[in-house]
């Protein structure tokens, strides 16, 4: 019997943002149950299509707009994914479910509520710029200045290290590491003696983010003012080391903004395994506190599940 389950028959899409893959499936009527083991069984790299999670694509309750309906690899649900969020409104606009002209904005629906993507056309392919709202310190506002408010093992490096948690609004903990050897000696397993360890333990999990901040250089996209650039890896709950992270960006963007202090630019250039995003922070006194997170989405291929 087919692992696939409801899903046996039905024609998917496969896609990518900076390499963190999904599989898209259409659901206009709504009508789809998807169980956990399902999700995993066409996730699965060797036994099924392969992908870091599956967004189910499904009409919003009560208004008009898409629902992303994202479930990580394992088949757990999450609050958010940045990366998703691109690839699910590139496949809406490339599909012709929804018109967006170059410069336009959408409203789509997420677990998180309503979020507003802009598309940016250019010779290299769309941009898409999503308002990820507003974050949160599940340690509080002192985490921020204090910049550290767990302890994390991780296998591969000596002894524990400082994380500092930021909820985009899926839980972070981003740790900073002093360099490329570091980064790369890192050891990321998601269980097993060799997952990383925790102090205090995340009550519902963790994303685990790892950063190399690098500097800065002259901001591309504005006639004056600097951009912050700053490496990572990524360690995703439900998947496992993927290519990318968009909430994980955002996450290690503000993170490395507060280990700044008061000169650190607001926006910054996350380099990632698969490719490279921006990410600009708003919080301006007496404005919403809140994360903007730009980078291309690519559509690879449609699949017919047997
Ligand atoms: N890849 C995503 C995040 C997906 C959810 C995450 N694994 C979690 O469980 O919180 C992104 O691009 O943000």
């Amino acid at each position: 019997m087919s692992p696939f389950g409801a899903l046996v028959g039905r024609t998917v899409t496969t896609g990518h943002g900076t390499q963190n893959d999904f599989v898209l499936v259409a659901d206009p009527q709504d009508e789809l149950e998807l169980t956990p083991d399902v999700v995993a069984a066409v996730c699965d790299r060797h036994a099924g299509i392969g992908a870091d999670g599956l967004i189910r694509v499904v009409p919003d309750e009560g208004v008009e707009r898409w629902f992303m309906d994202y479930r990580n690899a394992d088949g757990s649900d999450a609050e958010m994914c940045g990366n998703g969020v691109r690839v699910f409104v590139h496949y809406l606009r490339t599909t012709g479910l929804i018109d967006l002209p170059d410069g336009a904005t959408v409203e789509i629906g997420t677990r998180s509520g309503p979020r507003a993507v802009t598309v940016t056309d250019t010779d290299a392919g769309p941009l898409y710029t999503v308002d990820m709202g507003e974050w949160s310190l599940p340690g509080g506002e002192r985490a921020l200045t204090e910049g550290f408010d767990v302890i994390v093992e991780i296998p591969g490096l000596d002894g524990p290290r400082a994380g500092l948690r930021i909820d985009v609004p899926n839980p972070h903990t981003v740790v900073a590491l002093p360099d490329d050897a570091a980064l790369d000696e890192a050891v990321l397993e998601l269980a097993g003696p060799r997952a990383p360890r925790y102090q205090p333990a995340p009550e519902s999990g963790t994303n685990l983010e790892l950063a190399l901040p690098l500097g800065e250089q002259a901001d591309p996209g504005a006639s004056s003012g600097t951009l912050g650039v700053v490496r990572m890896r990524v360690l995703e709950r439900g998947v496992g080391e993927t290519r990318s992270c968009g909430t994980g960006t955002c996450a290690v963007a503000l993170a490395a903004r507060a280990w700044g202090g008061s000169e650190a630019p607001d926006s910054w250039r996350v380099i990632v395994p698969g490719g490279e995003v921006r990410v600009d922070i708003e919080d301006k006194p007496g404005l919403l506190r809140r994360v903007l997170l730009t980078g291309p989405a690519v559509l690879t291929a449609d699949v017919t599940l047997r």
